[in-house]
């Protein structure tokens, strides 16, 4: 492009915008009919159409840009989707248009707020199509498929490749390869071989493309030295993350979701070696998704025992909300970097219902006693196997005294602080978790429930 017909279209981007800021149903639509790209163009601080729509209440221009397939989940540089500021800025109009919610589904579920909040690591990309597991023959076929997607693993990591150091970003993607390229790999006795999935039909694919059936996807996990791993790469931009907790939140969305199925079950693999009732060797069955013990006299093999499947460690957390209604408490641990504060968080007991749990673990990590608990949203964590369960709670005292052995300090922080250090304001005085973990999504979730209705 010359550097004319790039200041032409810059022009033609800041127009676009402008006019969606203003509300110009017309100029919005005549810009799209003539340029449709524009539609999830971005500028000031990665701030799109439907952003700015959101922000100033313009319905209108807000169901134009949904109805012409914008892309509702793409995330400004303060890391907030139109949804988050139609909430802040108290367009429940728009807020209702983004969310999603289906009417029909409104009227069985009255009064509940169904918008459907995604969590990272959460998107289903694939299909997992569980009454395959058992197919043995139909899973052979696939294995040898052209068009069948192999992930490589070691040590719980998978294989990726990393932005060149030209190119802006910093995203990863997964590398993926096909049957020829890990066939050695597949005859390996120690190799663990799963079975993720089916890839979704795009419900924009027309009738004639549906004939052929998507491609499905495996994992492998080998213990082959991982740099005799990474020969098999043509790029060499390619690597094994060794800090799967910071490195995998750099992953898309869609990647994420299949990299948490798969982690959690080899984690699984690699911890359950032998059978937990009587210590037998086990062996892998249901493309990866059950280990039987091969004593035939064990007790596992007699009915269905739960230590033969992947497990799912659930771990509540949650936002307490100060009586007041206007502050809440977050907490730090030793480990975090300094500066950062969450959320308190903890494993289920046995035998513990969540609001049990909720009001346990608070009560045990800062001596607030807590009343309501509500439900939000949840998160598949896969370091290794949890399920994050993400709660609102409002506390009935408010004197703090923590549990040193797990947290160094945890305080009360007012809404604007929270605010502030959300959106990267002017020097904020705390940070919080990065958008990809539960724990953010509850602050602002948080601070978006009634900061400006
Ligand atoms: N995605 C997110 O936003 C966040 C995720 N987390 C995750 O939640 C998890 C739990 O949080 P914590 O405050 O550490 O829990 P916690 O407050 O229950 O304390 C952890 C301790 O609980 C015990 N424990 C009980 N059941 C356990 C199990 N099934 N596995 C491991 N330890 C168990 C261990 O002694 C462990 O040291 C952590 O693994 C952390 O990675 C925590 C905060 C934010
Ligand atoms: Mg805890
Ligand atoms: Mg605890
Ligand atoms: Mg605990
Ligand atoms: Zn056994």
């Amino acid at each position: 492009m010359t550097s004319f017909q790039m200041s032409a279209k810059e022009d033609m981007v800041e127009k676009f915008l402008d006019a969606a800021a203003r509300g110009d149903l017309t100029q919005v639509s005549s810009l799209l009919s003539l340029v449709p790209s524009l539609i999830n163009q971005t500028g000031y601080s990665g701030w799109t159409a439907l952003m700015l729509a959101a922000r100033n209440g313009h319905l209108h221009v807000a169901e134009k840009l949904v109805s012409l397939g914008c892309d509702k989940s793409s995330v400004n540089s303060s890391s907030q989707t139109a949804l988050d500021i139609a909430k802040f800025w108290g367009h429940r109009h728009i807020a209702g248009l983004l969310s999603q919610s289906e009417g029909s589904c409104r009227r069985i579920l009255p009064g509940g707020d169904l918008s459907l909040q995604e969590n990272y690591f959460g998107r289903e990309t694939l299909d997992r199509l569980s009454g395959r597991r058992t197919d043995e023959v139909w899973l052979e076929t696939k294995q040898k498929d052209l068009a069948t997607v192999y992930l490589l693993f070691s040590n719980l990591s998978p294989m990726v490749s990393t932005p060149q150091e030209d190119s802006e970003g910093g995203d990863i993607k997964l590398c993926r390869f096909r049957y020829e390229a890990v066939k050695d790999l597949l005859q390996k006795p120690s190799t663990v071989l799963i079975f993720l999935g089916m890839e979704k039909m795009k419900s924009s694919s027309s009738s004639s493309s549906q004939t052929e059936e998507p491609p499905v996807w495996f994992a492998i996990s080998t213990d082959e030295d991982a740099a005799e791993l990474l020969r098999r790469c043509r790029e060499n931009t390619c690597l094994f993350p060794k800090t799967p907790n910071r490195d995998l939140l750099k992953l898309s969305e869609e990647e994420a979701g299949v990299v948490a199925q798969a982690r959690s079950v080899l984690a699984w693999h690699s911890r359950y070696s032998f059978c937990s009732t009587c210590g037998s060797s086990t062996h892998l069955e249901e493309a990866g998704y059950k280990r039987s013990c091969l004593n035939p006299e064990c007790r596992s093999q007699r009915g269905v025992h739960n230590t033969c499947y992947p497990r799912v460690d659930p771990v509540v957390i949650m936002l307490v909300i100060h009586p007041d209604g206007n502050q809440c408490l977050l907490g730090r641990k030793k480990v975090f970097p300094a500066g950062m504060f969450s959320c308190l968080a903890g494993f289920v007991e046995p035998g513990e219902a969540i609001e049990e749990a909720v009001r346990r673990e608070v009560e045990e990590e800062s001596g607030v006693k807590v009343g309501p608990v509500q439900y939000v949203s949840c998160q598949p964590w896969p370091m290794p196997s949890n399920l994050m369960i993400g709660c609102l709670a409002v506390a009935v005292t408010t004197d703090i005294k923590v549990d040193e052995k797990e947290i160094e300090e945890a305080r009360w922080f007012p809404r604007q602080q929270v605010i502030d250090s959300l959106f990267r304001g002017a020097s904020p005085a705390f940070f919080v978790p990065p958008r990809q973990t539960i724990a953010h999504q509850l602050i602002k979730h948080w601070v978006g429930m009634n900061s400006n209705l």
